[in-house]
C-alpha cells in the first residue's frame, strides 16, 4: 500500500471513535487531515513518518480534548499545525479558540486553513505565550507537545483569568512532570490539579490531559 493510501484508508479508520469525538463535525475535521497531509511534509509541520498515524495519534488524540473545553475563549499555546487547537476549533464551533504560534511559516499555514475551512471561531496570533498580550485573558489554555510542565506551566498559567484552567496535553511520564512542576504550580496559585485520561476503551492509544484551575482568590 502507498504511503497515500495509508492515510486515506486512515481517514475511515475507527469510526466509532471518529463518531464519538467528532460527531457531525467529522466532514470538516477529515478535510483539514487531507490538507495536512498533502502539504505537512513539504511545510515541515509534520515528519514523513506520522503520515500513516496522522488521523489516530495526532486527529483523534486531540480530539478527544473537545469535551473538557467550556463555551468562552480558549487559547492554544505552540499550535504548530493546529494540534489540539485547531481540530478543537472544528469540533466546537461554540468555543473561540486563540491559536498562539510564534513561526511565520506555521502561523500562515494556520491562517490558510481557517480561511479554507470557513472557521469563524478562531484567531492566529503571531507570538511567543510570553510575549502576546492575552495576560488574565483567557477562560482557558490547551497545549500540546510544547514544553515539559515547569517550564510549560509559566508561560501558559499568566494567560488565564482568575478561575481559569490549563488543559495541558501530555504523555505518559505526566506523573513525573507534575512532581518536578510543585514550585510553578505552587507559584502560579494553581487548585484542582489531576491528570484526565481520555479515549479507554474507545482508541489505542489514550490522551492525558493535566488540568489545573487557577485559584480565584
Ligand atoms: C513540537 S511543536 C508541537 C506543535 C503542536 N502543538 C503539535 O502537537 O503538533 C511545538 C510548537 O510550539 C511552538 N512554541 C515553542 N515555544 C513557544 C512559546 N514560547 N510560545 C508559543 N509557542 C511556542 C513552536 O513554534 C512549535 O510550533
Amino acid at each position: 500500500m502507498t504511503e497515500r493510501a495509508e492515510w486515506r484508508d486512515a481517514l475511515e479508520s475507527e469510526p466509532a471513535a471518529a463518531e464519538a469525538v467528532f460527531g457531525d463535525r467529522l466532514d470538516e475535521v477529515r478535510r483539514f487531515t487531507e490538507n495536512l497531509a498533502r502539504h505537512g511534509e513539504e511545510l515541515g509541520l509534520i515528519g514523513p513518518l506520522e503520515l500513516p498515524r496522522l488521523w489516530s495519534r495526532h486527529i483523534v488524540n486531540s480530539g478527544l480534548v473537545a469535551p473538557l473545553l467550556r463555551p468562552g475563549r480558549v487559547g492554544d499555546v505552540g499550535s504548530g499545525a493546529g494540534l489540539p487547537g485547531l481540530v478543537l476549533a472544528i469540533a466546537r464551533p461554540d468555543v473561540h479558540l486563540t491559536l498562539i504560534e510564534p513561526m511565520e511559516r506555521r502561523v500562515a499555514w494556520l491562517e490558510r486553513q481557517v480561511a479554507e475551512l470557513g472557521l469563524e471561531n478562531v484567531d492566529v496570533v503571531r507570538a511567543r505565550a510570553e510575549d502576546v498580550r492575552l495576560t488574565g485573558a483567557l477562560d482557558q489554555v490547551t497545549a500540546r507537545a510544547v514544553s515539559a510542565l515547569r517550564t510549560l506551566i509559566p508561560i501558559t498559567a499568566p494567560l488565564l483569568r482568575a478561575g481559569g484552567e490549563l488543559v495541558l496535553m501530555k504523555g505518559a511520564g505526566v506523573d513525573g512532570e507534575i512532581g518536578a512542576a510543585e514550585k510553578a504550580i505552587r507559584r502560579f496559585r494553581l487548585t484542582d490539579t489531576e491528570v484526565v485520561v481520555l479515549g479507554e476503551g474507545l482508541v489505542d492509544e489514550v490522551t492525558r490531559v493535566f488540568r489545573a484551575r487557577v485559584s480565584p482568590a
